[in-house]
């Protein structure tokens, strides 16, 4: 079942609303006499607690704007307990937590735990006054009606003047716009965010390709360089070596239960800036922040884990400002069980369905942790996969402006760790899929340049598994220009995660032989990219088709105006993962990869080919991830790996009607 609602308040914040009813115990009942008026007795109790939740659930999504239960219920596609939050609410899936329809179900592991076990003391508040102001997923600033100041106890702790939503946003653009340093405008998000849930993704939303910049690469690596000394809200959840044997307790301190999409990192390649070691939160906190605000998933579904192996980034183990456990990473052994302790917790904590993205691990972990859980869980490496879908969405639009087919093209890579590797894979995957070729065939149209030079037959014994299947019949070249030369491609990738790569030589190299040459620079941040937009342009005469994985600005070109697009996995991954959750996916499969890619690629129009671009702009980015999001999950139904049954017919609609609205609601 899809476990994710339209609007904000699939939250399921600080909630405990039945008292523990013991279960598995035995009442020895010493006659029928005595049976039969506990039976009636147990009825009865029941029987009113059913009552007063129907009510409540009545009351609470009547009162929080969902109006009509009939259709809640149609969009979660099952059975749902919605349980009365103070201000929120709850979806529960009864029937696959249960095992039966109706019933209690035991969502914090109260009932079933033996009396010498830990529990979380949640408990359920209503949040007025005071309180109410300082709950970012409740507060609305000066936006809060006479009424609510009122009905909630805020008169006197706010000025008398009261805001519209709309204008509130006005204001905090206009205040961004003041601060010249990007870092500082991104401490002002996260402030916000922190203060002000809903007005932080209207403004995501509404002024998305200006706030990308800021929330997102390339200013969130520069805030994971300094996350200690920037720190002052802990986002996400920690989970060190000092967790060892206890991570499914940690995960049950995390206040929302609904959780569908984690995303995790490990810190040792942040970007293309390496090891970060626990500063590299800022990844899935942004990550997730925009699979909130781009592919509606609700941020209460939504969490950000660092695991805390140490880091080798002497920098960091001397800064007196660092956050993470100052040692030297973990590795072998403790590392897998430290991750294997990780994924059995977050399984038994929330079931099947949760997607797990991994993110921005290092390339030795990253191919291993997704082969490993790929069997076992619902998970999917952004940068092996996302990125490698992003990228084949831009190839397929690009033949619009090329001509022929991809089997008609040759690709050269520099970098060939996980987007490389992950890129050309499914590149292969889909030539062979069009031409029905052998995937090796098809592999032989793509060649990778790595640190010591062309991956060739020659190498083989001493390359990693990962960049076997590359090693093609050719003498060993160094340089990459002299690759260039001899490999002839009509694109060149670069992924090397080190900044300009493509020197002058490169470039001209690749225009000398194609009249279109296609250069993307993929590394981020913008620093690490393998050359900017300008230069591409300038050294090709305005004939490169140009794709960066951190924004460029467009660049003037002897009075033409080019476009550079920006071939970042942002493209992919929210509606992705919408797609998978609202299937209810189990697994992730390279066909949901392949849909996406050509769900984006329909995306370009006629009007953004005229200006040589080959994604569509972010504007339209929601509209964008629902028809991702809808081919996705269509896959997932075609392939037998869907849980949310009945399939909804128009799958588009159905993932428009299940994203996000940051607008505020009415508090009664
Ligand atoms: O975060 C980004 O912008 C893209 C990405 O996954 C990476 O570079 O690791
Ligand atoms: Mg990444």
């Amino acid at each position: 079942m899809l476990n994710i609602s339209a609007g904000k308040s699939c939250s399921n914040r600080n909630p405990t609303f039945y008292s523990p009813i013991k279960r598995g115990r035995f009442l020895v009942l010493q006659n029928t006499k005595k049976f039969a008026a506990f039976a009636c007795f147990r009825f009865w109790v029941v029987f009113v607690f059913w009552v007063s939740l129907e009510d409540c659930i009545r009351r609470i999504v009547v009162g929080f704007g969902f109006g009509d239960r009939k259709k809640v219920g149609a969009l979660m596609g099952s059975v749902v307990e919605e349980i009365s939050n103070g201000g929120g609410h709850s979806v529960v899936d009864v029937e696959s937590k249960a095992g039966f329809g109706g019933g209690i179900v035991d969502v914090y592991g109260e009932d079933c735990a033996t009396e010498d076990q830990v529990l979380t003391p949640w408990t359920a508040s209503v949040a007025s006054g005071y309180t109410l102001l300082r709950d970012p997923h409740y507060n609305k600033g000066l936006a809060f009606t006479e009424k609510e100041r009122d009905a909630h106890y805020l008169r006197g702790l706010l000025p008398p003047t009261v805001l519209t939503q709309e204008l509130q946003e006005k204001k905090l653009m206009q205040n961004l716009r003041q601060y010249e340093v990007p870092l500082h405008r991104y401490i002002a998000m996260m402030d916000l965010q922190e203060r002000n849930e809903g007005l932080f993704y209207k403004l995501l939303i509404d002024n998305v390709e200006e706030l990308l910049p800021v929330v997102y690469t390339p200013t969130v690596g520069e805030a994971c360089q300094k996350y200690g000394s920037i720190f002052r809200h802990p986002q996400g959840l920690y989970i060190s070596l000092k967790e060892k044997g206890k991570i499914l307790e940690v995960l049950k301190n995390w206040p929302d239960r609904g959780i569908q999409v984690i995303v995790v990192t490990d810190g040792e390649r942040i970007l293309g800036l390496g090891d970060l070691g626990c500063q590299g939160m800022g990844i899935p906190v942004g990550k997730l922040s925009l699979y909130t605000a781009l592919g509606g998933v609700p941020p209460s579904a939504c969490l950000p884990i660092t695991i805390d192996v140490g880091t080798n980034n002497e920098k960091l183990l001397n800064d007196e400002f660092y956050i993470g456990i100052k040692q030297r990473r973990a590795t072998g052994q403790e590392y897998a069980e430290l991750l294997e302790e990780f994924m059995t917790a977050v399984k038994q904590n929330y079931g099947e369905k949760v997607l797990v993205q991994f993110e921005d691990f290092a390339n030795h972990n990253a191919f291993e942790l997704l082969a490993k859980y790929s069997k076992t869980h619902l998970v999917f490496n952004d940068d092996i996969q996302g990125t490698a879908s992003v990228v084949l969405a831009g190839l397929i639009a690009s033949l619009k402006l090329l001509g022929g087919t991809l089997a008609d093209h040759t690709f050269l890579f520099l970098g060939a760790g996980e987007a490389g590797t992950g890129i050309a894979e499914l590149i292969a995957l889909e030539i062979s899929k069009k031409t029905g070729a052998p995937l090796e065939k098809a592999r032989k149209k793509i060649w990778l340049v790595d640190s010591k030079g062309l991956i060739v037959k020659s190498r083989l014994g001493s390359l990693q598994h990962f960049k076997q299947p590359w090693a093609h019949d050719h003498e060993p070249i160094k340089e990459l220009v002299d690759a260039v030369k001899a490999i002839k491609p009509t694109v060149l990738i670069g992924t090397s995660g080190v900044g300009k790569q493509f020197t002058k030589e490169v470039v001209e190299t690749m225009a000398s032989l194609n009249k279109k040459p296609l250069i993307l620079a993929l590394s981020n941040p913008t620093s690490q990219a393998e050359c900017t937009a300008e230069e591409a342009y300038a050294w090709t005469k305005g004939r490169a088709i140009f794709g960066s994985g951190s924004p460029f600005d467009p660049v003037k070109y002897e009075n033409k105006l080019l476009v550079p697009g920006q071939a970042n996995n942002a493209y992919i991954f929210p509606g992705f993962g919408l797609g998978l959750i609202m299937a209810g996916a189990i697994r992730v499969h390279d066909d949901m990869l392949l849909a996406a890619s050509e769900a984006l690629a329909t995306q370009v129009s006629e009007e953004h080919y005229a200006k040589g671009m080959i994604y569509p702009p972010f504007t339209n980015i929601r509209k964008i991830s629902a028809n991702i999001a809808a081919k996705v999950a269509a896959k997932v139904y075609e392939l037998g790996l869907a849980s949310n049954l009945p399939r909804p017919k128009d799958l588009v609609k159905y993932a428009e009607s299940c994203m996000y609205s940051p607008r505020y609601r009415s508090y009664r």
